[in-house]
């Protein structure tokens, strides 16, 4: 009973610290887990390719609620493999426990998809579609009860979750874990990763609720469509509260369509419309790239996470 699945990455547009109201939009970069069931097995083991010491309760909770919910509370091992760096704010966490929970239900022979209907209803929780199984919301909300339960997240992190799963940008509250938007988006995408590391555990939630009336405007603008607009908003006044830079943001902001701190940080990323000549994310690559860390040159995704 081995199963093996993908999700993604993803940016921020409002961080959903402040109010609970989140947005985040999935671009090219990936998880990958593995899952083994073994029936006999007492527990789940869970291995993290890139760091040893990373904590892999998050992966091996995935797997035991997995079981208990749609198996028969099998244990086995999980191993993840990924290009999404580990707390960078480009939502690991997220992609971590979607790529397991899809694995978990390849590896129970399970079919995973949107519930058949070529609408909004097609992300629902209940599949209209007799040859699913499992939705991929469903499947996703699952991924956001381990990350509470391994306490990884501060809200859930529904929106990054969604992002992920789904693709596209998402608008979600956190709070009722409900998903308000979905819309696919193309952007060309530019991530800066400075080397430090920033757990979203760690935050403080306090300095964030701060700025709660400017979290308020940017999820105006998202619920507006203004997706761009929004996102700048929310790097300025979410790099203010958790003290980063916004020299970065600064400097993106005459070649890029948006650019803002993704999640809790460090990472800064800045998009181009596929359409708009005036965009330059080589002039926005120029001026960032003396700074230490990595440059990552990425689009957005519209199709999401899938079984592999
Ligand atoms: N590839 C991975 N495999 C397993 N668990 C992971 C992986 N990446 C992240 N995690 C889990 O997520 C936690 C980091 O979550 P978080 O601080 O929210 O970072 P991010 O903003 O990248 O989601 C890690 O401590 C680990 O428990
Ligand atoms: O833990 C959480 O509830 C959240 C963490 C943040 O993301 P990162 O995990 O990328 O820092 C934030 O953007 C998200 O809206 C909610």
């Amino acid at each position: 009973m081995e199963g093996r699945a993908a999700a993604l990455g993803a940016g921020t547009v409002l961080n959903a610290l402040a109010t609970g109201t989140g947005a985040a939009f999935g671009i090219d970069v990936e998880t990958r887990a593995t899952v083994e069931l073994d029936p006999a097995a007492d527990g789940v083991e869970g291995k993290i390719a890139e760091d040893a010491d990373a904590d892999t309760d998050l992966i091996e909770r995935c797997v035991a609620l997995a079981t208990e919910r749609w198996g028969d509370g099998e244990g086995g091992r999980v191993r993840t493999d990924s290009d999404v760096p580990l707390a960078a704010g480009l939502k690991s966490s997220s992609a971590a426990a979607n790529a397991t929970v899809l694995a978990t239900c390849d590896a129970l022979g399970l079919a995973v998809g949107d519930g058949g209907r070529a609408s909004d209803d097609a992300v629902g929780d209940d599949a209209d579609d007799p040859a699913v199984d499992v939705t991929r919301l469903a499947a996703c909300r699952l991924g956001v009860r381990a990350a509470r339960e391994a306490g990884v997240t501060v809200t859930g992190a529904f929106d990054d979750a969604t992002a992920s799963m789904l693709g596209g940008v998402t608008v979600t509250d956190n709070d009722a874990d409900e998903l308000r938007v979905r819309e696919a988006v193309d952007w060309d995408v530019l991530v800066w990763t400075p080397p430090e590391r920033a757990y979203s555990a760690d935050a403080d939630v306090a300095r964030c609720e701060a700025v709660a009336p400017m979290a308020d405007l940017v999820a105006d603008l998202a619920l507006d469509g203004r997706y761009g607009e929004a996102m700048t908003v929310n790097g300025l006044a979410f790099s203010a509260a958790l003290g980063f830079d916004a020299d970065p943001a600064v400097e993106a902001m005459p070649h890029a369509t948006a650019v803002s701190l993704s999640g809790t940080g460090p990472s800064v990323v800045a998009v181009a419309d596929s359409d708009d000549p005036e965009t330059d994310l080589d002039a926005v690559a120029d001026a960032w790239g003396d700074r230490p860390g990595t440059l990552r040159r990425t689009t957005t995704r519209n199709d999401g996470a899938a079984v592999e």
